[in-house]
């Protein structure tokens, strides 16, 4: 029997902290799914986290829906979202010197419960995300001892030990270098060809553009745009986000590019 396809959905949310004074998000509507790699841009408080948090059920939404594989998000326990979905947050470092395995291990609860232990294929699980990731050597060495790209392949390692078909990042490129940034799109790539939808939130639009099959933005509460990145991104728009003046252009591979327009964001010319 086909698997159902993975599909997360808000629809129409609002959002409002502080007994209802502060509106974070109104009407915000936003899906992915198998298959997809979504780029979620947005300034700096524009509510990204927060819809993640809704999204992951850990927030519960003033007004409209969310849904994960067609259910009321409402209608699940915890256990049956952290079985659709899982979290990589931002390489984090624990104070404790838990192993890899350990960290990856901690996928597992949501399977395990507190009270049992790893069965075999638990452990054979660990092992084979561990691999898929190529973080094999790095299985016996404490999580608080490894680089920052080796602690983000960690994470998502920890997520798909999860058994989540739907992967909600936290800024994943943050602090990696360019080989891990090139390593971890082409693992976000394999990821939803097999079946995965990946929801990453970024504030780099060109970082956007080279692992996003789609760029959503949350501006002042709602999802403004929501289609291809080329579509997506436009000088108008990204200036208007971030409000700096930027162009954007397409350069000689195909890739489009931003630049800051000199003089005009605030910096005096020299
Ligand atoms: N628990 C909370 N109580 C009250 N206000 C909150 C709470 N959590 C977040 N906010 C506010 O909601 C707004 C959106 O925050 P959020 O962290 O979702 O933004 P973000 O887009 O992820 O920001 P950044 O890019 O800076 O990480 C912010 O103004 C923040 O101060």
């Amino acid at each position: 029997m086909r698997e159902p396809r993975a599909t997360a959905q808000l629809r129409g949310v609002d959002l409002h902290f502080s007994r209802g004074k502060r509106s974070v998000l109104s009407g915000a509507t936003l899906g992915f799914g198998a298959g997809e790699i979504v780029a979620l841009l947005g300034a700096n408080g524009a509510g990204k986290s927060t819809l993640f948090r809704l999204l992951l059920g850990f927030l519960t939404a003033s007004s409209g829906e969310v849904r994960l594989d067609g259910a009321p998000l409402a209608s699940l326990s915890r256990r049956e979202i952290a079985k659709r979905v899982a979290y990589v947050p931002q390489g984090h470092v624990t104070p404790f010197p838990y192993t890899v395995r350990e960290v990856v291990t901690l996928g597992r609860l949501p399977e395990t419960g507190l009270l049992r232990a790893p069965r075999a294929e638990d452990r054979e699980i660990v092992e084979s995300v561990i691999a898929r990731l190529g973080i094999e050597r790095l299985i016996d060495r404490p999580y608080t001892e490894i680089s920052g790209g080796e602690r983000q392949l960690t994470l998502i390692a920890r997520a798909l030990a999860q058994g989540a078909r739907l992967l909600v990042m936290d800024e994943p490129a943050t602090g990696l270098d360019y080989g891990y940034q090139l390593r971890l799109m082409r693992h976000l790539s394999d990821l939803s060809a097999d079946g995965h939808g990946v929801l990453v939130s970024t504030h780099h639009p060109e970082q956007a553009m080279q692992l996003a099959t789609r760029i959503a933005i949350l501006n002042e509460g709602r999802i403004e745009a929501d289609g291809a990145p080329q579509a997506v991104v436009t000088a108008d728009r990204i200036s208007r986000l971030y409000g700096v003046e930027v162009a954007v252009f397409d350069d000689p591979f195909g890739a489009r590019r931003l630049a800051p327009v000199a003089g005009r964001n605030g910096r005096a010319e020299g």
